[in-house]
């Protein structure tokens, strides 16, 4: 491991700190006591069964929810002590749960995001961001469809428009919840070779994504949190916590796990 995970310290390199953090809804602890920090320079997966605190955590560092105790600190901001709107234009975040319009084109909803808005009204957009989403639909192979209403879109292809109205903004950290579920394999195959093609850009944001399977980790992403019931398994450095014990433990069955060119694949044992 490169740092000690228990023992907390503070870098200005930390665009996550995540300290102690509960959160309760109901009398129910959807994460429990969780700590967790993320550098600059790392690519996180989040990887755990159901219902197992995923979102949760990464809604905390989307600044779309505050811990019932302990402390999180975006980016250098503490929440409950910062201007959240503020900090959100910092911030890139795809979910199934972001309501997108699906009336306006792909290219206006990658457009809007340059203006932290969703849906375009009246604001003023230079043929600098048009080129921006441009390319951002381009990096993700939907340059084809800029003028095509999202609604109309395939799941498949309407993912690839939210990473890119994610990363419109040029954010300081980007976090991707399930970005390759419901995929067909080629589009998930697609998608994982895209996402490993950011992780190995040096000017691309602090990334965290959330995912099911090992099959879906990208090459070059850099470290791993697993967790279970609202807690962590373990986390770290990917290519320790990605281990057939740990998956085992987090998934609740006993499982076996191979690597082929630097993808995983995980079975029943
Ligand atoms: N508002 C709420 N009130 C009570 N329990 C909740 C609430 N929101 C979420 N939960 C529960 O908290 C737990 C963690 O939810 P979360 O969505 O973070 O898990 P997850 O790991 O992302 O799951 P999945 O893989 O199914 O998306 C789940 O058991 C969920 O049912």
């Amino acid at each position: 491991m490169d740092r000690p995970w228990l023992d907390w310290h503070v870098s200005d390199d930390l665009v996550i700190a995540v300290e102690n953090a509960t959160v309760t809804r109901n009398r129910n602890d959807l994460i429990r006591s969780v700590s967790w920090q993320v550098e600059l320079d790392e690519r996180w997966v989040i990887l755990g069964p159901n219902g197992a605190g995923k979102t949760t955590l990464l809604n905390l560092a989307g600044a779309r929810m505050y811990p019932t105790r302990g402390s999180v600190s975006i980016l250098g901001e503490r929440l409950g002590r910062t201007n959240i709107a503020e900090l959100k234009t910092r911030l890139g975040f795809t979910s199934n749960a972001l309501l997108l319009p699906t009336d306006e084109t792909a290219r206006d909803v990658v457009l809007t995001a340059s203006w932290a808005v969703i849906g375009r009204y009246r604001e003023h957009y230079d043929p600098m961001d048009e080129a921006r989403a441009m390319s951002l639909l381009d990096q993700f192979g939907v340059a084809a469809l800029a003028d095509r209403l999202y609604g109309t879109l395939s799941e498949g292809e309407r993912k690839r428009v939210q990473i890119a109205r994610a990363l419109m903004a040029d954010p300081e950290l980007l976090l991707l919840d399930e970005p390759t579920a419901g995929l067909d394999l080629g589009a998930r195959e697609d998608l994982v070779r895209r996402l490993a093609d950011l992780a190995a850009d040096p000017d691309a944001p602090a990334l965290a994504l959330v995912t099911h399977h090992v099959e879906e980790i990208p090459p070059g992403f850099t470290h791993a949190m697993l967790m279970r019931d609202g807690g962590v398994v373990a986390q770290g450095l990917l290519r320790d916590t990605i281990t057939a014990d740990n998956l085992s433990k987090a998934f609740g069955v006993p499982l076996r796990l191979s690597t082929i060119d630097g993808r995983f694949h995980a079975q029943g044992a």
